[in-house]
């Protein structure tokens, strides 16, 4: 729309400055009669009259858009709202779903502002409220389409785009579509953000903006607008409750629907039928309804985020033979475009998705909607099923799967006139794919904890159920549907089993006064007819009696109603302790017949009681997201090699406190050996070493040069070896006993000098050859005493 605005005022022109800002007189002049004409025709509009678009008096922008987009005649709900809502009338609209309500607030918008002669400058002149982002999507798409003629400015306000951007182009918005929640947020922190020149306020889907899910922001939001406006509201389940329209300042409103008289409130050629079925059997039934219609494209609706994320996970690695597609308000604001934009292109492919794309969604095509659980109420259900029969033509299937339980529902659909007829499953045809689902949950730990969560939160999702009446958590077979979803062992539902115990609790109280009031019974009767039975009997009697219990019935539990926009229902305590509370209130006037003497505990006595029980002391219990006890990981653990991880383990640790004593043993062992040979090199050291620490005669000093001693002393040869063994004891005599010894006349036994220069590290082998020798050869030439006296001489000579 704004491109083709500035387009014009450019096309063949030399002074572009002048052109925009001075449009030419004539033009304008022309568009004011036409404007006149158009206004003075709303009054005669008559809706059986219209046959076409054509018929209404329409600016040329406008019907130029329809044509394009090959829209010639209006549907019922176009003619009967256009014109009320041109005349400037609050509308409240109710036509079935698929009838083509979008148009009939759009067209009025885009006249309302061509006849008003907006600008940009003059800021939101109407606003568009949708409960959902897709929705807020398509009537963008919608208007631009249709009004690409016109020359206003149309901005999408969605949650999970960039603020930033949108924050700057606020203030240039002329049509603003937008979603309850960022809406808000730009009223409250956007200071280029405003309402105050509103014309026209849409709510679609209007029952669904202003329920409880909204409540408090829709609030805020109307606050914020200008009470001098149009009020448009359009759904297929229309709200008429005073209330809420005093809340949106609507005093008389026309009502427009089209279809109140109809046979039917849901499409024409919309067929409808039901099946009952059991929990277990659910995911069977539609893993075979897949594989049977491969060439359509289906919409499957379930309870909660999980249970789509859960089917869409298995089903893909199922692989059916066609596209899967999952669509749920946890997904980020791109992947749900992405995924809305897909299945509209699509027509063989399956998508399951939750509530989020119940509402106003115009699927192209749709062959079959299936609602595998039960809806919440029968305006969800007619929501659910309208997205298939769309349009003029339209025409689809829809089938709902019910528990037992939940058949009552039909009852309730059939009182609000819609037609639906039960069928039932051939068994033959059902394949259910269990075994093949266990294994894949084995495998796949992530796939296995999404089952979990889905079992649990489909639970919960009954369990907060407003209609009692229908929807019962406690007639579910929990082991059966686990095991439906691969779970071979239920997950532990916390919630469900507190909920359990209170119920069974109120049940035996209330047993416990039905019996009461059977013996008060019995003492009334026996009093009348034995009316001279002793007064010692009647005590007995009032003895066996319990102390009267107050109970107040179990069907005062406040139940909140849910918010199915973005389902994710939290684990909230405090929701449960509420409704605990009130099943726990007969317990406020019990008697208290026991009472428990409290004692210390003494340590001893806490080990006495800790051995009984086998509690094991200091061990770690880990629990799962779902409150489960987790088994050992390691327990079923296979290393890289195929070795188990726990029973290696087991083994080693028997392995190891056997070898222990060996070890000891071995190692006290080795230390004694070494300490032995310690001991021995130490005895040793000390026995061959002389005074200075030097080794003996092995590497000792050559002493041959010495005179041969036998040669010397002849045959004294036994005391030269005493000699000799003296010798040797005076080497371990000190240096001042040298001393004294070396002025004695046996100073030449002793070389201490030589010894000292060896100790010095300086080697002998170089020095002393040479002077052997030299003696050698003197000493064969020299007589015993000659020689005696030049080793004498020489040694006296050394330094
Ligand atoms: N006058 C028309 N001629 C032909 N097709 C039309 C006409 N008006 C609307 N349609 C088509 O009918 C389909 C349904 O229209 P739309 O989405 O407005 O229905 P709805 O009443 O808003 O449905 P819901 O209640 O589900 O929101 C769309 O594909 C739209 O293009």
């Amino acid at each position: 729309m704004k491109e083709r605005n500035d387009k014009r005022y450019k096309k063949g022109s030399k002074n572009k400055k002048f052109q925009v800002y001075k449009p030419r007189k004539k033009k304008s002049a022309e568009e004011d009669a036409a404007i006149q004409y158009l206004q003075a025709q709303y009054v005669k509009i008559v809706s059986d009259d219209v046959k076409t678009f054509k018929d209404f008096p329409l600016s040329q922008k406008t019907l130029k858009g329809l044509k394009e987009n090959n829209y010639i005649v209006p549907t019922e709900i176009q003619k009967q709202a256009i014109g009320y809502a041109l005349q400037g009338k609050d509308i409240l609209g109710a036509a079935k779903t698929g009838s083509g309500k979008t148009l009939a607030f759009l067209i009025p918008i885009l006249e309302n502002l061509f006849c008003k002669k907006w600008t940009r400058l003059d800021g939101v002149g109407a606003l568009v409220i949708s409960p959902t982002r897709e929705l807020a999507y398509q009537i963008y798409e919608t208007l631009r389409k249709v009004g690409f003629l016109h020359d206003f400015s149309v901005g999408l306000i969605i949650g999970g785009q960039n603020l930033k951007f949108e924050r700057k182009r606020m203030d240039q918005i002329n049509i603003l579509i937008s979603t309850p929640g960022r809406l808000l947020q730009h009223m409250d922190e956007n200071p280029l953000f405003s309402c105050h020149n509103l014309q026209i306020l849409v709510l679609d889907e209007a029952d669904r903006c202003l329920d409880m899910g909204f409540e408090a922001t829709m609030n805020a939001i109307i606050e914020n607008l200008p009470p001098e406006r149009q009020t448009l509201l359009f759904s297929a389940t229309q709200t008429k409750s005073v209330k809420d329209l005093a809340r949106l300042s609507l005093s008389f409103p026309t009502y427009v629907a089209p279809h109140e008289q109809a046979e039917t409130v849901t499409p024409e050629f919309l067929q409808q039928s039901y099946i009952i079925c059991e929990i277990h059997e659910k995911i069977g039934i539609l893993w075979s309804f897949i594989k049977n219609h491969l060439k359509q494209k289906v919409l499957v609706f379930m309870a909660t985020c999980k249970q789509v994320k859960y089917t869409y996970d298995l089903f893909c690695k199922l692989r059916p033979g066609v596209s899967l597609l999952a669509l749920y308000g946890t997904l980020h604001q791109e992947k749900r475009e992405k995924i809305y934009n897909e299945f509209c292109r699509k027509s063989n492919v399956v998508l399951f998705a939750t509530d989020l794309a119940s509402r106003g969604l115009d699927f192209p095509r749709v062959n079959w909607v299936i609602q595998m659980d039960c809806p919440e109420d029968v305006d969800t259900y007619i929501h659910r099923a309208g997205r298939t029969a769309r349009g003029v033509f339209g025409k689809g299937e829809g089938l709902l799967m019910l528990l037992p339980n939940e058949e009552k529902i039909i009852e309730k659909l059939r009182n609000k006139k819609i037609p639906i007829n039960k069928i039932a499953v051939d068994p033959s045809k059902v394949i259910a794919p269990q075994k093949k689902i266990e294994v894949l949950l084995s495998d796949h730990m992530d796939l296995k904890q999404t089952a979990q969560r889905a079992f649990v939160n489909y639970l919960k999702s009954v369990f907060l159920m407003k209609d009692k009446e229908i929807f019962d958590v406690k007639l579910i077979d929990t082991d059966a549907y686990a095991r439906s979803l691969g779970l071979l062992v239920p997950p532990t539902v916390k919630f469900l089993q507190k909920y359990q115990k209170k119920d069974t609790n109120v049940k035996k109280e209330s047993a416990e006064i039905d019996g009461h009031n059977v013996i008060e019974k019995l003492i009334e009767k026996s009093e009348t007819e034995e009316s001279d039975q002793s007064a010692s009997k009647e005590e007995d009697y009032e003895k066996l009696l319990p102390e009267p219990i107050k109970t107040e019935p179990q069907n005062n539990i406040e139940i909140p109603k849910l918010d199915y926009q973005n389902f994710e229902v939290s684990d909230n305590d405090e929701l449960l302790h509420t409704k605990e509370a009130n099943v726990d209130a007969p317990l406020k006037d019990e008697p208290q017949t026991k009472k428990k003497i409290s004692k210390s505990l003494t340590k001893a006595a806490a080990v006495k009681m800790i051995l009984k029980k086998k509690i094991k002391v200091n061990s770690t219990v880990k629990f799962t997201e779902l409150d489960e006890v987790m088994e050992d990981e390691q327990k079923d653990f296979k290393s890289d090699f195929g070795l188990h991880i726990a029973k290696t383990k087991d083994i080693l640790q028997k392995e190891d406190k056997r070898d222990k004593p060996c070890f000891k043993e071995k190692a006290k062992a080795m230390q004694k050996e070494k300490k032995r040979k310690l001991k021995t090199k130490k005895k040793r050291d000390v026995g061959d070493k002389d005074d200075f620490g030097s080794l003996s005669e092995s590497d000792g000093p050559d002493l041959s040069w010495l005179p041969d001693p036998d040669k010397v002393y002849g045959s004294k040869g036994s005391d030269n070896e005493s000699l000799s063994g003296d010798n040797n004891r005076d080497s371990m005599q000190s240096d001042d006993q040298q001393c004294e010894e070396s002025e004695d006349e046996q100073v030449y036994h002793r070389p201490s000098k030589r010894k000292l220069i060896e100790s010095r590290g300086i080697p002998q082998e170089g020095l002393v050859p040479c002077k052997v020798k030299k003696i050698e050869d003197l000493s064969s030439k020299l007589s015993v005493h000659e020689a005696e006296m030049i080793a004498i001489s020489l040694l006296k000579k050394k330094p």
